[in-house]
């Protein structure tokens, strides 16, 4: 049994909370960040803003009480989308004992300093670090349906503490030591499930998806090895997994914003559809790109999406661009 606290409750925390839920041995709290999204679970036992149709079970505490939280328990799932880890950690920053666990899951690049989230922990926070990454929708894992994901952490102890808290029958959990690479995989390919979605959006068939998503691989390897991580981990559930999947999978939200960008619709209206939820390559690529050039890093691809996405390029001149770019050995 662990206390485990779930701060934040938009989709995947959501999740994560039901999942451990299930379980029936721990002890829960889901703190959100906005106290009339607390009132509101409460009062339906149910996340209709980001995870409608699951029933929050009564033994799942909902706290809108940042501090108490964090004083209450052993573990600290950390789910915010990454803009916002930073506040939420230093709000904590009080209460926070070096024997508590903290567990990043979220997949992204801190806008302004392009640090991963174990940096930004680091800075503030005496805690214990481990990050979940791994192809892992938030709606099918709310549905216990088979998910592997990874668990990695430099602190052997923590990581088989989370492996045995976080595994069930429908959640396989693989552990490894590679922060770097777990964590670099979840934000990268963000970026590319963006211009995989561009490229669908444009209808340009099926060899075009496989270059994609085979050439977007090597430039998310390039800079993950770049910085540190192991190229198996970019081969492994939270590299080459989590693309695959959300290049493919209708439901990710960032493939979805490139499909509507390549048939045409403009940023500011695609992000006011998705009502509040994250869809974290639209920031990512800009700090992608920062940090692929402090470290001398091409990447092609990553470069058109930001064109793309924040400099005016249209999709078709994107795609010409990368398809005329000088003959290159694979
Ligand atoms: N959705 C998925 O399938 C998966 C998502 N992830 C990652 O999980 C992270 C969270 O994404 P997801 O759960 O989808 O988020 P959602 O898009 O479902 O929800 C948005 C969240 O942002 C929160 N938020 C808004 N403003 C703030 C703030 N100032 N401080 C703290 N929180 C704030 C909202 O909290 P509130 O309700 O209180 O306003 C809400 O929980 C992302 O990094 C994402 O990449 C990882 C794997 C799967
Ligand atoms: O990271 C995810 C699944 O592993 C979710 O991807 P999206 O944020 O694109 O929906």
């Amino acid at each position: 049994m662990s206390r485990i606290a779930i701060l934040g409750a938009g989709a995947w925390g959501t999740a994560l909370a039901l999942s451990l839920a299930r379980q029936k041995k721990h002890e829960l709290t889901l703190w959100a960040h906005t106290p009339a999204h607390v009132d509101a679970m409460i009062a339906t036992r149910e996340n209709k803003q980001f995870l409608p149709g699951y029933a929050l079970p009564e033994d799942l505490r909902i706290s809108k009480d940042l501090l108490l939280t964090a004083q209450e328990h052993d573990v600290l799932l950390c789910v915010t989308p990454s803009e916002f880890v930073g506040d939420t950690v230093r709000a904590m920053e009080p209460v926070l004992r070096e024997n508590q666990i903290f567990v990043s899951a979220s997949k992204g690049l801190e806008n302004a300093t392009f640090l991963r989230m174990s940096e930004v922990v680091a800075a503030t926070s005496p805690v214990r670090f481990a990050t979940l990454g791994g192809p892992s929708f938030a709606k099918e894992v709310a549905a216990a349906l088979p998910t592997a994901i990874v668990l990695a952490s430099t602190d052997t102890e923590a990581a088989q503490q989370l492996q045995r808290d976080f595994s069930s029958d429908s959640l396989r959990v693989y552990v490894n030591d590679d922060v770097t690479g777990v964590e670099l995989g979840g934000a990268l390919k963000n970026v590319i499930a963006l211009a995989a979605g561009v490229v669908a959006g444009l209808e340009l068939g099926s060899n075009a998806a496989a270059a994609l998503i085979t050439r977007g691989m090597a430039e998310m390897t390039r800079l993950a090895v770049a910085s540190g991580a192991k190229p198996e981990t970019m081969a492994g559930l939270a590299g080459y997994g989590d693309l695959v999947l959300t290049c493919t999978g209708s439901l990710s939200r960032n493939r979805t914003v490139g499909v509507e960008l390549g048939k045409g619709k403009k940023l500011p209206e695609i992000i006011a559809g998705l009502n509040g939820k994250v869809a974290e390559g639209v920031r990512c690529t800009g700090a992608t790109l920062g940090l692929a050039a402090r470290l001398g890093i091409e990447m092609p691809i990553t470069r058109e999406m930001h064109a793309i996405l924040h400099e005016g390029r249209s999709p078709q001149e994107a795609i010409r661009i990368l398809m005329t770019r000088p003959g290159k050995s694979e």
